[in-house]
């Protein structure tokens, strides 16, 4: 496939890498209009532009990861150039009615919500499209499922999946931040408390995935009684632990829909 990512930012070079490394077959172009910080990427066989046209009428998928406020400028310029491609759109709190009233419907569009995990084909990308546009939504969610896991939502609960899975690694880096501090100041150096910190959270989520049972079933493994473990626990939550991460969510869900 010739996939056109506009947009060569945080999420638009994620896939790309990731795409280049973990898809076979592909022939990524990546643009942005200063393309000094991704010229790198040449090496890995992807094609740095900053014009968003050249060859795109030979594009299969045009992926636009670009802020909010930029899709018109990018759609005007890139739409009397195609015709009938599958746009998907990794756009936040912009949604598939909106998105296909830009494209004057004429190209199926698919909503995408991708994480920078990406990079590492470790995305949890929640992917909407409407019944119309079911084959093209098929052919992105097994794009996006070399990529991670590519689950298809309702297009509802799209702003929740932008803070739960895309936020949600910023979320997890900061829980590892956090016990990397905690690891320094009971004796690790810095290095050391992050490889274990790290590790113990990949491990953590690795378990949760395999055996697709309830947290706390995997917390009581680990919980002797009277032992450290739920001595830590307790504290943790009598400082808001939980509550802390419910809230945050809530609150970043809160700013999406504005
Ligand atoms: N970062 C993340 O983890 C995630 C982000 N998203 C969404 O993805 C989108 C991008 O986010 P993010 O990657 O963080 O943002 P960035 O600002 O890092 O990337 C946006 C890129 O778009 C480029 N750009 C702007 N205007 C144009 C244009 N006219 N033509 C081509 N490229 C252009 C910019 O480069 P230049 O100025 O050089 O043109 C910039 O590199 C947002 O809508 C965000 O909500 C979704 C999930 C996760
Ligand atoms: O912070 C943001 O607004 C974007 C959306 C998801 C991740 N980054």
């Amino acid at each position: 496939m010739n996939i056109h990512i506009i947009g060569g930012g945080n999420l638009g070079v994620a896939i790309a890498v990731g795409l280049a490394n973990y898809s076979k077959g592909n022939h990524i172009t990546i643009t942005r209009r200063n393309t000094a910080q991704i010229q790198h990427l040449s090496q890995n066989g992807i094609i740095v532009s900053s014009n968003n046209i050249e060859n795109i009428d030979q594009a299969d998928l045009i992926i636009l990861t670009i802020k909010p406020y930029q899709i018109d400028t990018v759609l005007n310029e890139i739409l009397p150039h195609i015709s009938n491609k599958i746009i998907a759109s990794a756009v936040s709190g912009v949604s598939l009615e909106t998105l296909q009233q830009k494209a004057i419907g004429a190209h199926p569009i698919v909503r995408i919500m991708p994480n920078i995990a990406a990079q590492f084909a470790e995305s949890a990308t929640c992917i909407s499209f409407s019944e119309q546009n079911k084959e093209a939504g098929e052919h992105v969610v097994s794009l996006f499922n070399y990529l991670g896991t590519a689950i298809v939502i309702e297009e509802k609960l799209m702003d929740a999946a932008t803070v739960l899975g895309a936020c949600g690694t910023a979320y997890a880096l900061r829980y590892i931040r956090a016990s990397m501090q905690a690891g320094i100041e009971i004796g690790f150096d810095a290095q050391t408390a992050l490889a274990i910190a790290s590790q113990t959270a990949k491990g953590a989520a690795k378990m949760a995935l395999e055996e697709k049972i309830h947290p706390e079933q995997l917390i009581d493994r680990v919980t002797t009684p009277q032992g450290c473990t739920i001595v830590g626990l307790n504290e943790m939550e009598h400082r808001g632990f939980s509550s802390a991460l419910i809230r945050g969510i809530k609150t970043s869900l809160q700013k999406i829909k504005e």
